[in-house]
């Protein structure tokens, strides 16, 4: 179970003070559950993620994992306690292959065939085509953010978290993308928190997250929080993307 407990970030502001990104959030996330986190552009989503990541350090609150308070572990320590993240703009890492990603993930020193088909499959990549590709800037956006992707799910953590998985994907890779989520969540062996503007990712959720202006705005299972988002989607407003509509 993840349990974030009053989690503040707060950056220098301009004039000398205090900005806040993250207000006093708190959110529990059951073991097994798909959530997604929700809500518009600058509500501090991402900010949210990385501070779960490890990858900014709050300035108050906590979080539990699994009844573990990993708020002033590493990044290293949550990643071995099965805490991982995969980026909005996930790096590139020249001179390491696609298999070489992924066999790190995976904790191998190399992968079989068939097991690189198995990871990149699932992000709708096909092994033959990528798995000697080096992760360079010879990839583009997209295949980047499948890679990362295969490498979170090669990394079968306990707690997976997606930042806009859908960002940059072709419409056939995301429906493979979507169906690889949906069939984690039945196998139960990972918590997910998947951060999306995507309706088709938002229909998956047991539970949505509506962060705004750095707080949670609101938060309940699917079937109720799912209208009142869809009501506050009207032109030139609300929540999701206009893309996305
Ligand atoms: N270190 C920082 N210093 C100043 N402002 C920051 C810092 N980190 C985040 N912010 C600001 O905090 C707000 C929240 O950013 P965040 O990236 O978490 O939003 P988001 O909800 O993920 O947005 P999006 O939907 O566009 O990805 C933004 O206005 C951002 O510019």
């Amino acid at each position: 179970m993840l349990e974030i407990s009053h989690l503040r970030y707060d950056v220098a502001a301009e004039d000398g003070g205090e900005l806040g990104i993250l207000r006093d959030v708190s959110l529990t996330v059951g073991d097994g559950k798909l959530v997604v986190i929700t809500g518009p552009n600058g509500g501090g989503k991402t900010t949210l993620a990385r501070t779960i990541m490890g990858l900014n350090q709050p300035t108050g609150g906590s979080i539990r994992w699994n009844g573990t308070d990993i708020t002033d572990m590493s990044i290293t320590e949550r990643a071995r306690a099965g805490v991982s993240y995969g980026f909005q703009q996930p790096p590139r890492f020249k001179g390491l292959k696609v298999k070489d990603l992924i066999a790190l993930a995976a904790g191998k020193e190399d992968l079989t065939p068939a097991e690189g088909c198995q990871y990149l499959t699932q992000v709708g990549l096909c092994a033959d085509d990528y798995i000697d590709r080096e992760v360079d800037a010879s990839l583009s956006g997209g295949e980047v953010k499948r890679i990362e992707i295969a490498t979170i799910l090669a990394r079968k953590a306990g707690l997976m978290i997606f930042d806009e998985p859908e960002a940059g994907i072709d419409l056939w890779s995301f429906a493979k993308l979507t169906e690889t989520f949906e069939a984690i969540h039945k196998r139960g062996e990972s918590t997910l928190l998947i951060i999306s503007h995507q309706e088709r990712i938002i229909q998956l959720a047991d539970e949505i997250v509506v962060i705004e202006k750095g707080e949670v705005a609101k938060c309940g299972p699917r079937e109720e929080i799912f209208p009142q988002i869809m009501a506050r989607t009207l032109p030139g407003c609300g929540y999701m993307k206009e893309a996305d509509r």
